[in-house]
């Protein structure tokens, strides 16, 4: 096989990202749109030592779960990989990847994955998204980027973005044309993101980049505010610095009868759906009693930390980002639950020493970014023999290695439950909840 080699094969699985993946002459060979069941023809665009990607060119007979991707921009836009696949063939392939890496890479042969939590609606759900301006010669261009590149690969304009809000797809068309229209004033405007807090309607708009000439990007904030209902808008200069250009610089969202305050940067899980049900399986494992002392580890505005705080004693959430501790720490006071406190830190240095100063705690939550749970936070729970610990985690890769780690050192996994937060995409949420 070689570069440019075109190559006849049967597709027997999906890889992580979504990925078709067959074999040629006993090389693995990835294919991106093929999916399992599938013969297709591919032309061989890169060829490595352990394996090949190729292009696919014809599909020769197709899989029962192939369907038409209703958005015109599949395949030039990084945003959705799964778009060709009916959606439960897709909950289908998300089971597999979290049970294959578990035992992969966690070596977990006992472990229960329980067939992942799948949305009714998996259309329009994200509450968030962040537009591209791409200058095409002296013309601003607004849009999602096409996969792993520079490019703009779905114009906002054009199409609407099927899998966010429909509110925001709205705002985000007025936006282009009011970005074309000032072109020549937003020199230095490289992106701009839209948020949408589902349960108040109320909306944010980010706009990014460096300028010299910033009062000038007023105008555009001037007109976008009267052609549509915006919250607040927020200017995000170099090293993150904000700027309130229109409203108070925040909004706020509601969650089971909780309020989140939420500013520019602050995370906040995209699915307003699926988050519900996330966090009420976190509550689930937690089943707390009211006497219970809990720790929040990656708390963010201190959304899980509330959500634990009405049915426990005490809960302290962690946080490194200095300006979510202080929204969660308005949102704790607003929601007037007062046995709540938060930490400023990284995780790894507050969690050991919270555990070796403050006494036993019966719970700690785990919420990390994609990178996992660095080691030293690990090893103190093992050291504290802190009884519980439930695991959100956004990259199964991560949260396999972990739960390998906490499991070889005296926890035992009880359960897995994977929750379908991201619809369309390769991407898979789970919760875990593990004991001593
Ligand atoms: C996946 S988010 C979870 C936030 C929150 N639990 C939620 O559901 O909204 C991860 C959070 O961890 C924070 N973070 C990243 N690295 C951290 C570290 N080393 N220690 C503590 N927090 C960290 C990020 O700022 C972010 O708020």
């Amino acid at each position: 096989m070689q570069p440019g080699q075109q190559i006849v094969l049967e597709i027997t699985d999906l890889n992580h990202a979504g990925e078709g993946v067959g074999r040629f002459s006993g090389l693995v060979v990835f294919i991106p749109f093929a999916l399992p069941g599938e013969r297709v023809r591919a032309r061989v665009t890169e060829m490595k030592k352990s394996y090949a990607r190729a292009r696919l060119e014809e599909i020769l007979s197709p899989s029962s779960g192939r369907v038409l991707p209703p958005c015109p921009s599949f395949g030039s836009c990084g945003g959705c990989q799964l778009l060709h696949l009916d959606y439960e063939h897709q909950l289908h392939f998300k089971n597999k990847v979290v049970e294959n890496v578990l035992l992969r890479l966690g070596k977990l042969t006992e472990v229960e994955v329980k067939p992942i939590l799948g949305m009714e609606n998996p259309w329009h759900y994200r509450n968030k998204v962040r537009l591209h301006v791409a200058w095409e010669g002296r013309k601003p261009v607004l849009g999602l980027y096409a996969p792993s590149s520079h490019v703009i690969g779905h114009r906002i304009d054009r199409s609407p973005c099927y899998i966010l809000d429909g509110q925001l797809n709205a705002l985000a068309r007025v936006l282009a044309g009011l970005i074309k229209k000032h072109a020549e004033m937003l020199a230095g405007l490289t992106a701009v993101s839209l948020r949408l807090a589902a349960a108040t309607g109320e909306t944010m708009v980010v706009l990014e980049g460096a300028s010299e000439h910033y009062s000038r990007w007023k105008r555009l904030v001037d007109e976008l505010t009267a052609a549509v209902p915006v919250t607040t808008v927020v200017r995000v200069g170099a090293r993150g610095k904000e700027e309130v250009l229109y409203g108070e610089g925040h909004i706020t969202d509601s969650l089971d009868g909780l309020s989140f305050r939420l500013s520019a940067l602050s995370f906040y899980q995209v699915n307003p759906v699926q988050t519900s049900r996330l966090y009420r399986k976190v509550l689930e494992y937690a089943s707390l009693s009211g006497r219970e002392r809990v720790i929040d580890a990656y708390c963010g505005v201190g959304t899980i930390t509330l959500f634990l705080a009405r049915k426990a004693a005490q809960v302290i959430g962690i946080e490194i980002s200095p300006e979510a501790v202080a929204l969660a720490s308005v949102n704790a006071a607003q929601n007037g639950l007062s046995h709540v406190s938060f930490v400023k830190g990284a995780a790894e240095e507050v969690l050991p020493e919270l555990l070796a100063r403050e006494g036993m705690f019966d719970l700690v939550v785990l919420d990390p970014p994609r990178q996992g749970v660095k080691q030293a936070a690990l090893e103190s729970l093992v050291r504290a023999q802190v009884p519980r610990v439930i695991y959100v985690s956004c990259n199964p890769a991560t949260l396999a290695r972990d739960l390998g780690f906490l499991s070889a050192q005296g926890y035992r996994v009880q359960e897995v439950q994977p929750v379908d937060m991201f619809p369309h995409t390769y991407h898979v949420e789970c919760v875990a909840y593990l004991c001593r």
